[in-house]
């Protein structure tokens, strides 16, 4: 039986140390199915810093979280054992060794088939994440929600930014660029060959006017078409959503998603040979009333719960 959160009808839920969802610690378990970790760490971003303080707003947002998801018909604490296994230490001062951190962190933490769900940090970190992935899986299909393409070259001569993860991944072989698509992309550009490239490197496109105008039944159905039963990877950009939905963040823009269209295009993926997933970029300070922290918790717990669907169908 896997050793649930702490029972709110017993222990308040706004006492005690914040793990996510009042889940058990790593070291408090023999094996976790699913882990959900924190890197806070934003020295890739481009504008408003921050997202360092992620993984701790995003748990501290997460603590009215229920056992049972409706929208899902699962109850994921129980069909498998998730866990909070903290925060993976990168060097803030050193991006390079920064990524290798998380990179062996991350498949040290994978090494017994568990699967991740990581709170971010800036959007930098998606890369030693796929890079771990891509060791486990193989090149992996990746759906990647946000408002920006992130599949940009370099800023300030940099390699290694939070606007540019996807294009390294794609020039590093670890992405299936058969099987790639932004959702919910908007905004301004550079110029029209930031799109040219993206189609370049395989990228399909779910603008956020397309989540809008196609509604979100077309969207699902498109994108499961293009993952079809390949290893995915999902990322989650919470810039993806409206700066009215998730106002804590690096880099808003605006005319995004509601956090009901994000929550249901993911719940969409039941089924979905999923990987692994990330929710990245969650900046507190520019948060209100944990609106941010509270989608954003929203979004892992819901990832939790297809990844712990998958596992208890492979069970
Ligand atoms: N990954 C995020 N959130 N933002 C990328 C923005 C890159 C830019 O400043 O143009
Ligand atoms: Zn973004
Ligand atoms: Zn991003």
């Amino acid at each position: 039986m896997p050793i649930g959160p702490i029972d709110a009808s017993q222990n308040p839920r706004y006492a005690g140390i914040a793990t996510f969802a009042r889940l058990p610690r790593l070291d408090q378990v023999e094996h976790a199915d699913i882990a959900v970790v924190g890197v806070p760490f934003d020295t890739g971003v481009s504008y408003r810093p921050g997202a360092r303080f992620g993984p701790a707003h995003v748990r501290e947002s997460s603590r009215l979280l229920r056992p049972y998801n409706p929208a899902l018909d699962v109850s994921p604490f129980a069909s498998a054992q998730v866990v909070d296994a903290g925060d993976i230490a990168a060097n803030p001062f050193h991006i390079e060794e920064a990524l290798e951190t998380v990179q062996a962190s991350a498949l040290e933490l994978t090494a017994g088939g568990t699967r991740l769900v990581t709170i971010g940090g800036d959007h930098t970190i998606a890369l030693p994440l796929l890079r771990a992935a891509a060791e486990r899986h193989g090149p992996v299909a990746l759906v990647h929600f946000d408002a920006h393409l992130d599949t940009w070259d370099t800023y300030f001569g940099a390699e290694y930014t939070h606007g540019t993860p996807f294009r390294r991944a794609v020039e590093e072989g670890i992405l299936d660029t058969e099987a790639l698509c932004h959702v919910g992309t908007r905004g301004p550009l550079y110029g029209k060959k930031d799109l040219e490239d993206d189609r370049r490197f395989g990228f399909g496109i779910v603008t956020s006017s397309d989540v809008f105008r196609q509604g979100v039944d077309e969207v699902v159905e498109k994108l499961r078409k293009r993952v079809g039963d390949r290893p995915v990877y999902v990322s989650v950009d919470i810039d993806v959503l409206d700066p009215a939905h998730a106002p804590g963040t690096g880099t808003p823009e605006a005319g995004g998603l509601t956090s009901r269209e994000l929550l249901e295009i993911l719940r969409g993926f039941a089924g979905l040979n999923l990987i692994g997933a990330d929710v990245v970029e969650v900046a507190p300070a520019y948060d209100h009333a944990e609106l941010t922290g509270v989608a954003a918790s929203h979004v892992a717990y819901d990832l939790v719960s297809l990844l712990a669907m998958r596992h208890a169908e492979q069970a």
